[in-house]
């Protein structure tokens, strides 16, 4: 199977998934960030009742145009409204959102208003109806407040909740499946042999995962056997919408989750043009969307942001799940071998004029996973670049609230 390019193996994954269909009932507590699968329409106005948006005194406008005192005749409090109605050349003392009483039309700030005992004088006269607002003026009954497919955010919650709205549809978070393979991973404490690493991937894997709203099934290390790999791969497809695998993907001797993707599924591509991350692979198993990433540390990085990223925010519904580049200038010069798209480790900021710089890490073998922690961006160089000058202005995406 020959290469294909970055972009084309984007549309093969976007092309090949949509949205769960499952819905699930989620409490306001839980529905932050998640994507709405119903609409949701105004049972009743917001706010439902005329009110005051300033502590002061409810009066007729009529009343105060000659300069005339009022009697103050009670108060409206929040949640304790005043149940009379003001007569001409009576007013009402009342607080921030209570009821404007009936009889009344306009609110006057207590701040420009003498008291004296139980009668006020007005010293700057509002206009009629200010400070006055109305039922529905928030939202209408009947009025489509949020469209299904939108994703909740924290605005959103509020105005569910003053709607009454306790809990709402939503559409299944995907569960993902993930393994490390590799006869030399060795698990954090246990002492190492020769030959041995400790296994790093899996930790990178649920830390990118925890940043995508979606169960994690966490399959542990996976043995470099024929017979190992397909265990996990059966387990995979029985609790998964995603499994992913890292680490032999690639031509050697013990490389075997391409074979079982294979015997098992279906292999849609395998290889993509993209430094890191040639060797990935992706395919379904049955109704699991299955992506083989290369073990290598910064690989399973990239390909992770590049790829599967983009499809687990498909599947839950997300509808713009590509990040975006910005240009950059870069102060330093890169080396670059044409025919795949390099994705470099990049520190990248602003200048004082608003101008995207850019420098790199230093040395860029997939394996020095350190040139991932010390980066803020990738530094995004086309499939026949050659070697980059320092000066040239290059694309870069920022890895802002990525990992
Ligand atoms: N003859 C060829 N050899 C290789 C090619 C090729 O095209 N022809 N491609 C290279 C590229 S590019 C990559 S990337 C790697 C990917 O290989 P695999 O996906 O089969 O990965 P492994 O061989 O299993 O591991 C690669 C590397 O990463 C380390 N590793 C693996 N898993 C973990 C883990 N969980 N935590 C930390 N480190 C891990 C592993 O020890 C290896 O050093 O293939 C090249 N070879
Ligand atoms: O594609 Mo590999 O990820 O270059 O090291």
């Amino acid at each position: 199977m020959s290469m294909i390019s970055v972009e084309q193996a984007q549309a093969h994954i976007l092309a090949a998934i949509t949205a769960l269909p499952q819905h699930e009932t989620v409490t306001l507590w839980q529905a932050q960030g998640r994507i709405l699968a119903q609409t949701v329409t105004a049972p009743f106005d917001v706010p439902p009742h005329r009110n005051s948006g300033m502590d002061g005194y409810a009066l007729r406008h009529a009343d105060i145009s000659n300069g005339q005192s009022l009697r103050v005749i009670g108060s409206s409090f929040a949640g304790r409204p005043f149940t009379g109605t003001a007569q001409a050349g009576e007013c009402v003392r009342i607080m921030t959102g209570a009821v404007v009483p009936d009889g009344t039309d306009t609110v006057v700030m207590q701040e420009y208003v003498q008291r004296d005992g139980d009668a006020i004088q007005v010293d700057k006269a509002p206009e009629t109806g200010e400070n006055v607002r109305h039922p529905g003026e928030d939202m209408r009954t009947g009025d489509t407040v949020l469209a299904a497919g939108h994703k909740l955010n924290a605005a959103d919650l509020g105005l569910l909740a003053s709607l009454s709205l306790g809990e709402v549809e939503v559409l299944r978070r995907p569960r993902v499946a993930f393994c490390s393979t590799g006869d030399e991973l060795k698990s954090i404490g246990e002492p190492l042999q020769p030959g041995d690493i400790y296994d790093s991937n899996r930790y990178t894997l649920h830390g990118l995962l925890s940043k995508l709203d979606v169960e994690i099934i966490d399959l542990g290390v996976v043995r470099d056997t024929p017979e190992a790999v397909e265990h996990a791969f059966q387990q995979a497809m029985q609790q998964a919408d995603v499994f992913i695998t890292s680490g032999g993907v690639s031509v050697g001797e013990a490389d075997f989750v391409t074979a079982t993707l294979q015997r098992l599924g279906k292999v849609d591509f395998w290889k993509v043009a993209a430094k890191p991350g040639k060797p990935l692979a992706f395919g379904t198993l049955g109704n699991t969307v299955f992506f083989g990433l290369p073990g290598n540390p910064v690989s399973v990085m990239a390909t992770f942001l590049l790829f599967v990223r983009p499809a687990i925010l498909t599947l839950r519904g997300e509808t713009v799940p590509l990040v975006p580049e910005y240009s950059a200038i870069c102060e330093t010069g890169l080396k670059k071998t044409p025919g795949r798209k390099d994705y470099q480790r990049g520190i990248c900021e602003r200048d004082a004029n608003g101008q995207w710089r850019v420098r790199s890490t230093g040395g860029q073998g997939s394996h020095i996973l350190r040139s991932m922690s010390q980066a803020n961006c990738f530094i995004v160089l086309p499939l026949e670049w050659g070697d980059v000058e320092a000066g040239t202005t290059v694309s870069i995406i920022p890895f802002d609230g990525l990992l």
